[in-house]
């Protein structure tokens, strides 16, 4: 297939499960690329067929390494420092994302992580500076359930019923290119869901549950399910629940094939604790764990074949 060829109008998906028995979605397709308000059409690029001319191991060097950006970024007192720090991280994103981008080969990458850890926010800049699409996968549940929110879909259906969707929604997106996708925070549970992102690469975005809590806390908790039977302030509530669902998970997230440490991160630059952290530092940090993934794969390669 070409290139460019852009599949966003043909493209449709069968329902995922369920939601056609049951009566919410009459008419049995998911048109992913036109009900995902503010992202852009879907794009299918076959890039099989296309081979770099340049192998990791013999890149380029990267003009800025990403600590030059964390270099002197201790809490700026000035609004002009600020600005300057965000023009050179944007400039380091642009620059590392042209580096890693031939290697990436069309891959799709999908963000797991807690709920709260950013994926969405950062996912969205990743695939603006990468040339891709972006996806949430709970977003593409509900639009396979008539518009119903994963909180409604929990309450009036239920979790596994929620789970077995977000599976199908995952299969469907693995069939693709050129994505990224923001996981679902529980779809690291089923092993059929690896399954389905391993055909990309995986990135554990790794927040401290407080900070996560914290989020939360300031967006409110209706909108998941999973936090609702707690009692409490939002923040202990938020707390208490992540607390418990992190350690029915740590190792699930752990089978991706990269994990961005927001700690590490705010440790290289100097930061006393994640919270001033912006967005755009965390895509670098993304962008470099994917280009060291890569890196490591290719050594593999090399070490298999000599
Ligand atoms: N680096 C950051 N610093 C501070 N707040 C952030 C940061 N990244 C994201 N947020 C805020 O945290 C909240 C959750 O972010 P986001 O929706 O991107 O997470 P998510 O992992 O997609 O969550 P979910 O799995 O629940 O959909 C949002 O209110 C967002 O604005
Ligand atoms: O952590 C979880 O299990 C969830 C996270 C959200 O993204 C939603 O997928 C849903 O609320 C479940």
């Amino acid at each position: 297939m070409d290139a460019a060829a852009t599949c966003a109008s043909s493209l449709h998906y069968c329902s995922p499960v369920g939601f056609n028995e049951i009566g919410k979605k009459s008419n049995g397709f998911l048109r992913l690329s036109q009900r995902s308000k503010g992202e852009r059409s879907l794009q299918v690029l076959n890039v099989r067929g296309f081979r770099s001319s340049r192998t990791l191991t013999q890149r380029r060097p990267v003009a800025f390494e990403l600590s030059c950006s964390y270099k002197n970024c201790q809490a700026p007192a000035l609004e002009s420092e600020k600005t300057r720090d965000s023009v050179d991280e944007l400039f380091i994103l642009k620059t590392k994302s042209q580096d890693v981008a031939p290697y990436m080969t069309g891959r799709c990458i999908y963000l797991v992580g807690m709920m709260g850890s950013g994926k969405t926010t950062v996912g969205k800049i990743i695939s603006e500076v990468l040339g891709y699409s972006f996806f949430d996968s709970d977003k593409l549940v509900e639009q396979a359930a008539g518009g119903t929110s994963v909180a409604q879909i929990f309450k009036q259906y239920s979790e596994s019923f929620f789970r077995d969707n977000e599976s199908e929604v995952l299969r469907e997106l693995s069939l693709m290119r050129r994505l990224v996708v923001a996981t679902g925070g529980g779809a690291v549970i089923r092993p059929i869901n690896w399954k389905y992102m391993k055909q990309g690469i995986t990135v554990w975005l790794d927040v401290p549950l407080e900070a996560l809590a914290r989020r939360i806390a300031a967006v409110g908790t209706d909108s998941r399910p999973l936090l609702h039977n707690e009692s409490g302030d939002p923040y202990t509530k938020a707390l208490l629940r992540l607390s418990t669902l992190s350690e029915e998970r740590g190792e699930a997230y752990a089978n991706a094939d990269a994990r961005v440490s927001l700690e590490h991160i705010a440790a290289k630059m100097g930061h006393r604790d994640v919270t001033n952290l912006s967005p755009i530092a965390i895509a670098i940090e993304v962008l470099v764990q994917i280009e060291n993934f890569l890196k490591s794969q290719e050594d593999m390669t090399i070490a298999r074949n000599s």
